[in-house]
């Protein structure tokens, strides 16, 4: 096996991208997901660029890392500077990590008119760089910016550049794809030539400018490089770094012979995936390749006729190998086997005319407005009535919102519910910070007293979509709530012209389906406890 080593910097790199901003208590935890993972080394950040990463360095000796290396990420000495008097190359050895990263010029364009100095004082400061940085250092990674770029204009520049950086005492050089304008035969050619002629090992740094960042990864390490740097979901400057995730699943399942990561790591890829979205305060992508929430979830009523009988039908790998999960999503354009699989997925009992019956239904609604992708619990409290076995747990008989201006500006929302809860009617008022929030509040007023498990509740996101826009203020709109309590979340729906009622009908759901799954658990323990 052919071990590839696994250069992380989301934590650098990453950072560089549009409204990523780590603490650096982020910036620890990150490190600590990303060691668990296996990955080789993680380049912790810039200490001469700023206080947090400069405080990094110093807190990440404290971390009890059990396999990554962290390296500190510079550039070369200034101009007409000596390595021993710069202040970034001071700053890159007094950190004392176990290795180094410098980026210097590869292209002569770049030297002459970015820098600013002759193509010989380049090289004077590579090779000072490299070698101030080796005696200090055990271990010492050349990142070559504008590798490609520069091979294209001047390739005997290009090579003289890393030929200097080896000859310093560089360990690895890292060929950089800096703009991220390269394609993948270009990558291959100018690696393989680098291969051949300079005898340090090679790795690949890769930007997703042509969404060809995993392709360039992937050609290159075909050609022989062996260390692949990346960030964790592709974050970076511009379109991004490569993303590790993909790198990784398509050099552990895809291609033979390549070893990544630690044994068994694999399956942890979507938790340190979601890991960083969470911690970067990033919304998911749910069509990312592997690890998405999107990326093994079916919709199509025939590729669910399929997995159903054979998972591998529409299904390029076991999404459990990456740690991710299968999902059927229930819309109009399942079949009958989308509706069966949710079924069998809450342990609903299906029969043939059920199962008819709810997919007319899910039909009709949809064409309403409605969507329940991302409305499950609204799908199964349907089921639920489809099949005659709904719990009333409380019936309404009406509701009232109105909003009026304080002489200071500020607007009062104020709501009344009215309902019956076994046999009581329960009539309250709540103001709240807006209709919905006074709605929750005056349901809750009703109904904590009858069933007190709703006091672990709350909603924490809702959407508003208008469906037939043309139609003006009289077109229809379609509220989707998500709710949690400690064990789920889960979302409901409520489609009207009238965006009060959408949202009283999505929040109605939402508390039958919490009052519906707490009883379905409590009854599944009892029978748990009965055998
Ligand atoms: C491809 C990459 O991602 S490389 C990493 C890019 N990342 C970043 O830039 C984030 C961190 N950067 C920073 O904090 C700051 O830019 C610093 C601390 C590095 C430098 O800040 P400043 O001294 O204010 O310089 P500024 O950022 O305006 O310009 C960069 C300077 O570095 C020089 N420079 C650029 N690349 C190199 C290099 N490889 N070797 C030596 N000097 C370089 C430039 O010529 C310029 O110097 P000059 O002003 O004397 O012409
Ligand atoms: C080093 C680096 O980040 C680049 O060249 O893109």
């Amino acid at each position: 096996m052919t071990r590839i080593a696994i250069y992380d910097t989301t934590l650098r790199d990453g950072s560089q991208g549009e409204g990523v901003n780590f603490s650096l208590q982020d910036k620890l935890l990150i490190t600590t997901q990303l060691d668990l993972l296996g990955v080789d080394y993680i380049e912790g950040g810039y200490p001469l660029s700023n206080p947090k990463d400069a405080a990094y360095f110093r807190a990440v000796r404290d971390l009890d890392l059990k396999h990554a290396r962290v390296t500190a990420f510079g550039m070369t000495r200034r101009k007409d500077v000596a390595a021993e008097d710069d202040i970034g190359m001071k700053a890159l050895v007094g950190v004392a990590m176990p290795a180094v990263t410098i980026v210097g010029k590869s292209w002569d364009f770049q030297v002459l008119e970015v820098l600013g100095v002759s193509l010989a004082e380049n090289l004077s400061m590579i090779t000072d760089s490299v070698a101030f940085c080796a005696a200090h250092t055990p271990e010492v990674v050349y990142d070559a910016e504008h590798f490609f770029d520069g091979y294209k204009k001047n390739p005997e520049y290009a090579l003289r550049t890393l030929q200097a950086a080896a000859d310093a005492g560089a360990a690895w050089l890292v060929l950089c794809d800096t703009n991220g304008g390269s394609l993948p035969d270009e990558v291959s050619k100018a690696v393989a030539d680098v291969v051949a002629n300079i005898k340090v090992p090679v790795g690949i740094h890769t930007h997703n400018d042509c969404e060809l960042a995993v392709a360039n990864t992937l050609a290159a390490v075909a050609q022989g490089a062996r260390q692949v740097q990346g960030t964790i979901n592709g974050i970076g400057e511009r379109c991004g770094n490569v993303d590790l995730c993909s790198v990784v699943a398509n050099l552990s399942l895809k291609l033979k012979g390549y070893e990544v990561l630690l044994p068994g790591s694999l399956v942890h890829l979507t938790e340190v995936s979601r890991y960083v979205h969470e911690t970067a305060n990033m919304n998911f992508r749910p069509g990312q390749p592997f690890v998405g929430t999107s990326a093994f979830a079916h919709k199509g009523g025939m590729h669910v006729h399929g997995i159903r009988k054979n998972a591998a039908s529409y299904e390029h790998i076991d999404p459990a190998l990456v740690g991710n999960e299968r999902r059927v999503l229930v819309s109009e354009l399942s079949g009958k086997s989308n509706i069966a699989e949710k079924l069998a997925e809450y342990g609903l009992e299906q029969d043939s005319a059920l199962l008819t019956k709810v997919l007319d239904r899910v039909q009709d609604l949809e064409n309403e407005g409605y969507q329940f992708e991302a409305a499950e619990a609204s799908f199964v409290l349907l089921v639920e009535r489809l099949a005659g076995r709904e719990t009333s747990w409380f019936s309404s008989l009406g509701y009232h919102v109105s909003v009026s201006g304080r002489p200071d500006g500020a607007a009062v929302t104020e709501a009344t519910v009215k309902l019956k809860a076994g046999d009581a009617i329960e009539h309250t008022v709540s103001e709240g910070d807006g209709p919905v929030n006074a709605l929750d509040g005056a349901l809750r007023k009703a109904l904590e007293h009858h069933y007190p498990r709703l006091m672990e509740m709350r909603l924490f996101d809702y959407k508003v979509r208008v469906i037939n826009g043309r139609e003006g203020t009289a077109a229809r709109v379609r509220v989707v709530i998500e709710s949690q309590d400690d064990d789920s979340v889960w979302g409901t729906v409520g489609v009207s012209e009238n965006v009060i009622e959408a949202s009283w009908l999505a929040l109605i759901d939402a508390f039958d389906h919490k009052l519906t799954k707490d009883a379905r658990s409590s009854r599944s323990r009892v029978a748990l406890a009965q055998t």
